[in-house]
């Protein structure tokens, strides 16, 4: 604790102390970029970035975070067409699959991570970069499919554990790559940096830091560029390995043996029609696929812990006194598969969500993106994604089950921090003449449906 709030102090002194000279900003503690790994991530993880932090700096970097989630695209793209955009490639690969059976967690995960690295790192995910497929299929996936004993005991004697050999271990070193990847890609940022023309979060949080480089108590300082980037990267990043996946939960959005895929390919060809791409604004008049997915969400309930909050003051809890500072697992399963709450919570029933005259009905206890002020900072972009992936794979092939349903063990797997979908394969086999994607040139997809392309608006 010592260390960590006196390395704390000094980076802000050395913040504080430093002289923009004019012309292009060298951003002085660029260069002291070795004295983050020195200090480890470990210390970094636990009080800096947006997910780990609390009180005015957390307050800080959610508002600028969650600006920037809604705001900005790369370049002249807005998120939505970014999203678009990715949902026309990952049609184009399910078409060559050529109606054969395969696992589509691995084009789903892809088709996620290239939307948040769009936002973070201004530039899509792509597969030649092997620094990239590195890091997102060697590197993430360990913290999926890390024990979550040993992540529970880490978190309670990090101190001791930090001398023990064990899995953990191999975290450390991941974490240190992953550190250093992002250090580089803001190294990069940092020579190219354009004032009028911020292509992505890095370069929006180099200028706040600019901006704010005279004040010794600013929160927009490296350290927290670092984490807070590493943050949006890892939540919002869809990982495969071994049919492993996290957060948009792809096998649940399209076993074919779960979804009523009749009545949504007819809403979709209804509302949306065959011509065009699937936009955010079509959900309001799609309340079937709206329910479906809500449904779906409930149902996989993908972070069934939730993550770990902590008392802001006594309480009193059935019976038990809870002092304050005590830290506590607000678990979202025991809300979504709560039976006074969702009828037959093991039933997967998209009409739960809909009204008499099947019309979309909220329900206060469908939380998979928690709830309160620390709630997920990226359950748009997430709810976005699903719908328009979703909708734009249905627009385009019928969806089969290359084995019996019943033969399928759809059950999750994973306990605790993260629920993974089951491992299966399916065949996307094309919807035929007048399918959209075949027709249509990319240029054309994207007029009149996502409105107006908005400009970077670097989030204050
Ligand atoms: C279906 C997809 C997703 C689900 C189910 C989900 C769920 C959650 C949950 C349960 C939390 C914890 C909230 C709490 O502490 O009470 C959370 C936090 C967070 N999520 Fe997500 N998330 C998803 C997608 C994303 C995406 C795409 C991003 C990136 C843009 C993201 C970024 C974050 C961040 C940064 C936090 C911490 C917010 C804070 O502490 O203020 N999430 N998410």
């Amino acid at each position: 604790v010592l260390a960590q709030g006196l390395t704390g102090t000094l980076w802000q002194r050395r913040i504080a102390r430093s002289h923009l000279p004019p012309g292009p900003t060298p951003l002085p503690f660029l260069g002291n970029v070795l004295q983050l790994k020195a200090e480890g991530m470990v210390n970094s993880l636990r009080e800096v970035g947006l997910l780990f932090s609390n009180g005015e700096r957390w307050r800080q970097l959610r508002r600028f975070s969650l600006a920037a989630l809604q705001d900005f695209g790369t370049g002249q793209r807005s998120v939505e067409e970014q999203i678009q955009d990715e949902a026309q490639r990952l049609v184009e690969e399910f078409r060559k699959t050529k109606g054969l059976p395969f696992d589509p967690t691995f084009f789903l995960s892809r088709s996620a991570s290239s939307v948040i690295c769009a936002i973070v790192f201004g530039q899509r995910f792509d597969y030649a970069d092997e620094s990239f497929l590195d890091l997102l299929l060697l590197k993430l996936p360990h913290f999926n499919s890390f024990p979550y004993p040993t992540l529970q005991l880490y978190e309670m004697f990090s101190w001791i554990m930090r001398f023990l050999p064990g899995a953990h271990k191999q975290i450390f070193q991941d974490l240190e790559d992953i550190n250093s990847f992002i250090l580089e890609r803001i190294k990069a940022n940092q020579a190219s940096l354009d004032r009028d023309n911020p292509r992505d979060f890095i370069d929006c949080f180099l200028l706040q830091m600019e901006k704010e480089i005279l004040n010794p108590t600013t929160e927009f300082h490296l350290r927290n560029l670092v984490l807070t980037a590493f943050n949006l990267f890892f939540v919002g990043t869809e990982t495969s390995h071994d049919g492993e996946s996290w957060c948009l939960q792809p096998g649940h959005v399209l076993c074919p043996a779960c979804l009523p895929l009749e009545k949504m390919t007819q809403e979709i060809d209804r509302v949306i029609g065959r011509s065009r791409m699937p936009a955010v604004e079509d959900r309001s008049r799609m309340p079937y696929t709206d329910a479906v997915i809500h449904e779906i969400q409930r149902f996989s309930d993908v972070i069934p812990m939730n993550l770990p909050h902590a008392l802001t003051q006594d309480t009193h809890f059935r019976g038990y006194t809870i002092p304050k500072g005590t830290e506590v697992f607000p678990v979202l399963s025991s809300v979504l598969w709560d039976p006074s709450r969702f009828r037959d919570p093991e039933r997967f029933d998209p009409t739960r969500f809909l009204d008499e005259q099947g019309q979309f009905k909220a329900n206060e206890a469908f939380m998979p993106f928690s709830t309160g002020k620390r709630s997920c900072v990226g359950q748009e972009l997430a709810r976005m994604e699903l719908f328009v992936f979703l909708t734009a794979i249905l627009q385009n092939f019928t969806l089969k089950c290359p084995v019996p349903p019943q033969d399928l063990d759809l059950r999750l797997r994973g306990a605790g921090f993260a629920h993974v979908p089951p491992c299966y394969q399916l065949c996307a086999v094309p919807r035929g003449e007048g399918s959209r994607a075949q027709e249509e040139r990319p240029k054309d997809r994207l007029q009149g449906t996502a409105g107006a392309a908005k400009g970077p608006n670097p989030a204050t």
